[in-house]
């Protein structure tokens, strides 16, 4: 467990970048720093691995006073991630990630084994280890700077905004790799970044820090969306915070039906008659393994002759889908909004479909977890 206890930090200048902060990040989980620019997170991370020296109060791990080590040895002991990478140009990926191993006095093949390990965990490949860091994506130079971190296993990760500097995929594809990475190695992670979205996504808990470097609220995601402390928080994580809270609730609860889908093998009179019979002013079209094809209105099928298979009717796109083991209830209502039948298509592991939910359907399921304030 990482304590913050009254740590301050007042510069020479007079400007105070941390006020007096209280906080626990427990050990094995991730906890996220956000907040306005100058708000004091680096310097709070820093003061972790001695970066940066409090002048007030004390931090301390698993009890004991970071002061208490000396800290060159401090952080070679823990990870430490920053925005761009920092890695070293004139060395190759393989070298950059065997850096603290070295340190450590492990040999050359040791540490050597042992990056290459590292950049397989972090998804890249043996030979992009021979390259050098100007030689790979903004993405990829990322993950290099996440394997080093991770080099000589150490149980606390700093992280600062180590995903900020790629695109959106990628920064995606990043976010997704730590939650997969995480879920293996239990690493106690500090993590600033400007991003209420990946706070949420990524953070166990999360830190909210005002100007004048003072914690407004710390809070697990779902409680910080429900129950911001105070207008500040309320702002910063954005109006739309009923919809974002919306991700904590599973879409398996939802309930599907079945009997708006028809498949493709299906002449246009017998999905009408399934239309009427069900009042479905939509239908959706599956192939033979059940996977999606597209929708068909009833409309669309009265004008169709009753003879012809739906397999050669022009359909409208089914959108976006929603998975409905893993998906939230906001990933189910923006398929839901987007779609052009105003219907969600679930579909389970295997991309068959489950079934789909109407709009008003979701509306239902959404009242009944309780209003964003409840
Ligand atoms: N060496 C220094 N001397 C004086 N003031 C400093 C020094 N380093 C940082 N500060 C100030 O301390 C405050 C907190 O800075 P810090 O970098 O911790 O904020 P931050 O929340 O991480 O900001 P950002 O999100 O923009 O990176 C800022 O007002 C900054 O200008």
């Amino acid at each position: 467990m990482i304590t913050f206890e009254g740590a301050g930090k007042r510069y020479p200048d007079g400007t105070v970048a941390v006020d007096g902060l209280d906080l626990e990040a427990p050990t094995g989980r991730t906890t996220v720093f956000v907040g306005s620019s100058g708000s004091g997170k680096t310097t709070a991370l820093r003061m972790v691995n001695r970066m940066v020296e409090p002048t007030s109060g004390t931090v301390s791990i698993d009890g004991q006073s970071v002061t208490e080590h000396d800290p060159a040895l401090l952080r070679r002991s823990i990870g430490y991630v920053i925005q761009q990478a920092g890695l070293f140009p004139h060395r190759t990926v393989l070298d950059n990630v065997a850096t603290v191993p070295l340190l450590l006095g492990w040999g050359r093949r040791k540490a050597r084994a042992r990056a290459g390990e590292l950049l397989e965990l972090v998804g890249l490949e043996a030979a992009q280890g021979r390259r050098y860091p100007h030689q790979l994506s903004g993405g990829q130079q990322q993950r290099v700077g996440v394997a080093r971190a991770l080099a000589a296993d150490p149980p606390v990760l700093l992280m600062d905004e180590p995903f900020s500097a790629v695109d959106p995929v990628v920064r995606t594809g990043l976010q997704d790799e730590l939650i997969r990475l995480q879920g293996e190695l239990h690493k106690t992670i500090l993590f600033v970044t400007h991003d209420i979205d990946e706070a949420v996504k990524l953070g166990d808990g999360i830190a909210v820090f005002r100007p004048g470097g003072r914690l407004a609220q710390y809070a697990p995601p779902e409680r910080l969306l429900a129950e911001p402390a105070d207008e500040f928080v309320e702002r910063f994580i954005g109006y739309d915070r009923g919809v974002r809270r919306l991700s904590f609730f599973p879409a398996s609860a939802l309930q599907l039906r079945g009997d708006a889908v028809v498949d493709h093998g299906s002449t246009a009179g017998e999905a009408l008659a399934l239309a009427e019979r069900t009042g479905e002013p939509w239908l959706l079209v599956a192939d033979g393994a059940r996977r999606p094809l597209g929708w068909i209105s009833a409309d669309e099928l009265a004008r169709t002759s009753a003879g012809r298979t739906l397999d050669g009717v022009e359909l409208v796109g089914y959108g976006h889908i929603f998975h409905v083991r893993t998906d939230s209830l906001r990933a189910a209502l923006d398929a839901a909004v987007l779609s052009p039948a105003g219907c969600a298509v679930g579909v389970d592991a295997e991309g068959a479909v489950v079934g789909v939910v109407s709009q008003a359907d979701l509306g239902t399921a959404i009242w009944s977890v309780g209003s964003p304030d409840g």
